[in-house]
């Protein structure tokens, strides 16, 4: 059977990077996309962007939408302190088959667990079947038309708690203009927007943080 893209990323990643160092990690996997197979990992430039927000907000109970590869799951237990953890929820079996591997061979497998299934079925399980209290950080990275009905379900479900921060990548492209227009119209959220580019290109993109208010 040929190979997937996100095969040859992950194989790329085990033959080139460090076991156990997770930066070395993001910085394989970033090499290959942006030198030979673009793919959608949140990528370095974003990252950064992430990392900072990460360090401000300093989490202890974070979600995830859209694992991918687990680029983006790394690049954030990589800044967790030992007691955090991250729930990560992915769709597609062949993906977070890929992404265990990825967080395993970098080493924080500790601090993340991959959840398999649609975020619509799992994010009202996440209280009773994941013990979750409230979410201190949610990172949207999954489909843009889930962005909008997936934030409504944590609120329906009490998942949020006052300064909880939520940050939505591609708010520019592909784009989550429904999204966009009901966060920042939304009193009970403080929007920013950090402007960039698509992972690996010079297309525009921009990374979005709504704080909740409570
Ligand atoms: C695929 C693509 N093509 C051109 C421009 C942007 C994208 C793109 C980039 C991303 O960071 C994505 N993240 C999560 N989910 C996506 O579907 C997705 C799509
Ligand atoms: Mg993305």
């Amino acid at each position: 059977m040929a190979q997937s893209k996100e095969e040859r990323i992950l194989n790329f990643v085990l033959q080139n990077a460090i076991k156990g160092d997770p930066q070395s990690v993001v910085d394989t996997i970033d090499k290959y996309c942006s030198q030979k197979e673009w793919a959608m990992n949140v990528g370095d430039e974003k990252g950064l962007i992430l990392d900072k927000i990460l360090e401000e907000t300093k989490p202890s109970a974070l979600l995830e939408l859209g694992t991918y590869c687990g680029y983006s799951a790394v690049r954030i237990a990589r800044l967790l302190k030992p007691s955090a953890c991250l729930l990560t929820i992915e769709f597609n079996p062949d993906f977070a088959a890929i992404a265990k591997q990825m967080i395993e061979f970098a080493g924080v497998q500790d601090k993340v667990k991959i959840l398999e299934g649609p975020s619509e079925t799992i994010i009202p399980q996440l209280k009773k079947k994941h013990e979750v209290d409230t979410l201190d950080f949610v990172f949207l990275d999954h489909w843009k038309d889930r962005y909008l009905p997936d934030t409504i379900l944590l609120l329906e479900h009490g998942l949020l708690r006052k300064g909880s921060v939520i940050l939505a990548d591609n708010v520019v492209c592909p784009g989550a203009p429904d999204f966009i227009k009901y966060i920042r119209n939304n009193n009970s959220f403080e929007c920013t927007n950090y402007p960039s580019h698509v992972e690996y290109m010079k297309v525009k993109d921009a990374m979005e943080k709504a704080v909740f208010l409570g």
